[in-house]
């Protein structure tokens, strides 16, 4: 492999000469800022934002081609500690098999926290693995002499391959990151073409661009066990037909969704619309309805048609 990129770069990507390539897992618990770093290292919106935690169901691939490495990286979810229904622990077991085959991963805290939730998520990326830890957020952190004695303290519970302490929001010390990371990735062949943002389908994409809608315009009145599947997606020429569906679980979350004399599904179809619009630069018809599935979040059967594993 070292032959088929002589010298690329080998001053700033490892010096030895070959280019790097290697799937990255980002690992962290709900709401740590996994998805910002993911948008922020991509520089394009893929993955899913929110303020509410346990928005990322999905695994997501983002990817940044640099001169001299490709990083492939593998967006999991939050670990779900609270509820143990069959939903969670699809969502965990996603995790697991995300970190079994990754050749680095990102464990992301917040500055100046590190619980027991981190704590748990930490335990369950194998010994073997290779660790940054990235301290996120430091922008919020007031006292900025609280962060060497904090990086010391999480020091004592793993090795890490590096630390880096930035911030995903504002941008800041992000290419530092990518600096560190890089001689940590095996020599190998590009992966995927440079362009190529994600390897996910279209189809996959509005589904999560929709339920993103969702999650902001629902807001606190959001039902426990939410989902999108898309029914249809036809592509003529420009433009794109899709049907959704919204899954609620009980029928009295079809009328929060809807929202009175239907303005708030209305709101919501019409936003993810627009976005989706730019997203595939050509013209969307989006028709989206709600569909009651009881107790779909504890059924395996009905998580593996959404297509959770
Ligand atoms: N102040 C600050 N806020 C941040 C930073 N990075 C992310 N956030 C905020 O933290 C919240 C959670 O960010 P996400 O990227 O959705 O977090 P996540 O880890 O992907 O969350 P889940 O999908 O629930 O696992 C959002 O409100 C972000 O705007 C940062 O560097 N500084």
């Amino acid at each position: 492999m070292n032959e088929q990129h002589p010298d690329q770069n080998a001053a700033d990507h490892g010096g030895e000469g070959g280019f790097r390539a290697g799937f990255v897992a980002i690992v962290g618990r709900p709401n740590v800022g996994k998805s910002t770093l993911l948008n922020r290292l991509i520089g394009q919106k893929i993955s899913i934002v929110s303020s509410k935690a346990q928005t990322t169901r999905h695994r997501v691939t983002g990817i940044l081609t640099e001169a001299g490495a490709q990083f492939v990286f593998v967006d999991t979810p939050g670990f779900q500690t609270k509820h143990r229904n069959a939903l969670n622990r699809a969502m965990n077991r996603s995790v697991s098999q995300a970190l079994a085959d990754v050749d680095l991963v990102f464990f992301v805290i917040e500055a100046g926290r590190f619980g027991e939730d981190d704590r748990k998520v930490l335990s369950v990326i194998p010994e073997a693995a290779k660790l940054v830890l990235v301290i996120n957020k430091v922008d919020q952190l007031k006292d900025k002499a609280r962060l060497l004695p904090f990086i010391d303290e999480v020091r004592k519970v793993r090795d890490f391959a590096e630390i880096v302490p930035l911030s995903a929001e504002k941008g800041r010390n992000v290419e530092e990151l990518i600096k560190a990371a890089t001689p940590l990735l095996p020599f190998g062949e590009p992966m995927f073409e440079e362009d190529e943002i994600t390897d996910r389908s279209e189809r996959f994409l509005a589904s999560e661009f929709l339920r993103e809608k969702l999650f902001r315009l629902l807001g606190d009145e959001l039902p426990y066990g939410i989902a999108v599947e898309i029914e249809k997606f036809e592509v003529e020429g420009n433009l794109r037909r899709i049907h959704a569906a919204v899954i609620v679980d009980k029928a009295g979350h079809k009328s929060i969704v809807i929202g009175k004399g239907g303005e708030k599904l209305k709101r919501i179809s019409s936003e993810a619309r627009v976005e989706l619009e730019k997203l595939f630069d050509g013209k969307v018809f989006l028709e989206v309805w709600v569909k009651v599935k009881s107790g779909w979040a504890d059924d395996e059967r009905a998580l593996k048609s959404l297509g959770y594993e």
